[in-house]
């Protein structure tokens, strides 16, 4: 494919973005690609592709530019050649990796790079390009199973989307795409997987509310909590309502949906989400101070505590959650999730049920911290199951949810 100088230059300043002035990717690539109305889609893709593998891979794409720290746009520029060089193996692409002679790529000597991204191969956290106290971390608690999992997560995720049943059935949506075009997914009834990648949030059944964007192993988690209409049901970290909104789909506009979170933002672009859903009863609560919950001890049929978490089942998705993440956020994160278990679990009523949920893949956070809860109230709940989600076991997110119920 040839290059144009002004979708690597867009890609260079995505990363600029990310990396100096610490901006989440997602939203970066958002931006850009709004910021331009005339690139089309191919351009599109280029930019959003390179942009996510570049997260994907900094550190190996470092080593292999012998740059051990970016923070001028030239760096950027020395690093986007030397992704563009070692890119067709790395992804076994059919491009050429001649670089174009632009003086931004001047100085780059392309057998340089490759030697040293032939010999990064060797190393783990080089080659699968890792911060050493993750690599270290994640090494500990799942042992041999690190190495297949950290494989799994460094592959690019399928668009994955949700049906919404308050507003369309499965033929209906898979009549608007094309039968040929989307894949449904064994044992996750309302998921489809389109075949290859697009703009869904673009079409108009997104918008008509026929389906939500939310991976197959996220898509376990509300029928976990085993609800029936009419229920009470209260999702305790709700954020933008992912979950949520599957539950309200589940409850059938039936019964009371309590979605609560720390953030009003999340919880704003929650309800805009519920409109384009067609749910109607839900509720959102802010939690700003924690009398706020005080009324609501011993009411929820049903509750979802989808805790913040470390984030690394979805490292596929988050590549630069590699790099923002700090040893100190998981020691604090567990200690803010052991107290959402412990507190907001008297929301339950007797006979209820509850779902502690992540998306990580350490037993710290999840396992560990159920099995912590237990200890100490087993004389009150019982631990009903544990599932897991694996991306390389079965190629959904990492994430565990645990099923208890409240005696
Ligand atoms: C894993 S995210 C939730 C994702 C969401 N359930 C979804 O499916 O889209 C965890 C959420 O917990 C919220 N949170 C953090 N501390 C909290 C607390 N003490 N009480 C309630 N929510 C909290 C965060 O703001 C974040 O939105």
């Amino acid at each position: 494919m040839k290059l144009y100088k002004g979708l690597v230059a867009a890609t260079v300043d995505a990363l600029y973005n990310i990396f100096v002035k610490n901006r989440q990717a997602d939203r970066v690539v958002e931006q850009l690609l709004k910021s331009n109305k005339k690139w089309g889609a191919r351009d599109r893709a280029f930019i959003a592709e390179n942009t996510y593998e570049m997260v994907r891979w900094w550190r190996l794409i470092k080593y292999a530019a012998e740059i051990e720290k970016a923070f001028e746009p030239e760096d950027f520029w020395k690093l986007a050649g030397a992704w563009l060089i070692i890119k067709p193996r790395h992804l076994g692409r059919e491009e050429d990796g001649i670089l174009p002679q632009w003086p931004e790529f001047e100085g780059i000597h392309a057998e340089t790079v490759l030697e040293r991204y032939t010999r990064a191969l060797s190393t783990r956290k080089l080659a699968q390009s890792v911060p050493d106290w993750m690599d270290e971390t994640a090494a500990q608690e799942l042992g041999t199973k690190w190495d297949e999992e950290l494989t799994a997560l460094n592959q690019q995720a399928p668009v994955t989307i949700r049906v919404n049943t308050l507003k369309a059935d499965l033929q209906t949506v898979i009549n608007t795409f094309g039968p040929e075009n989307i894949s449904q997914v064994a044992g996750v009834p309302e998921a489809l997987i389109l075949k290859k990648r697009q703009n869904v949030t673009g079409t108009d059944a997104f918008r008509q509310g026929f389906f939500e964007v939310q991976d197959a192993g996220s898509q376990l988690i509300a029928p976990f909590l085993d609800i029936k209409p009419g229920m009470s049901v209260i999702d305790a970290c709700a954020g933008a309502g992912g979950k949520t909104l599957h539950i309200a789909a589940l409850l059938e506009n039936q019964g009371s949906m309590l979605a609560m979170d720390i953030e009003q933002h999340k919880l704003t672009e929650l309800v805009k989400r519920a409109e384009r859903n067609g749910v109607k009863n839900l509720e959102t609560l802010l939690i700003d101070d924690e009398l706020a919950l005080k009324n609501l001890v011993g009411t929820a049929d049903r509750l979802l505590l989808d805790v913040p978490c470390s984030g690394l089942g979805v490292l596929r998705r988050n590549p630069d959650t590699k790099w923002k993440l700090k040893p100190q956020f998981l020691n604090s994160i567990r200690q803010v999730q052991w107290q959402i278990l412990d507190h907001y679990s008297e929301l339950v009523k007797k006979g209820g049920k509850m779902v502690y949920a992540t998306c990580s893949i350490l037993p710290s956070e999840s396992e560990d911290q159920v099995k912590k809860f237990m200890k100490s109230r087993k004389k009150e709940w019982n631990l009903i199951s544990e599932h897991r989600t694996s991306v390389a076991q079965d190629g959904f997110d990492g994430f565990y949810m645990a099923l208890l119920e409240r005696k």
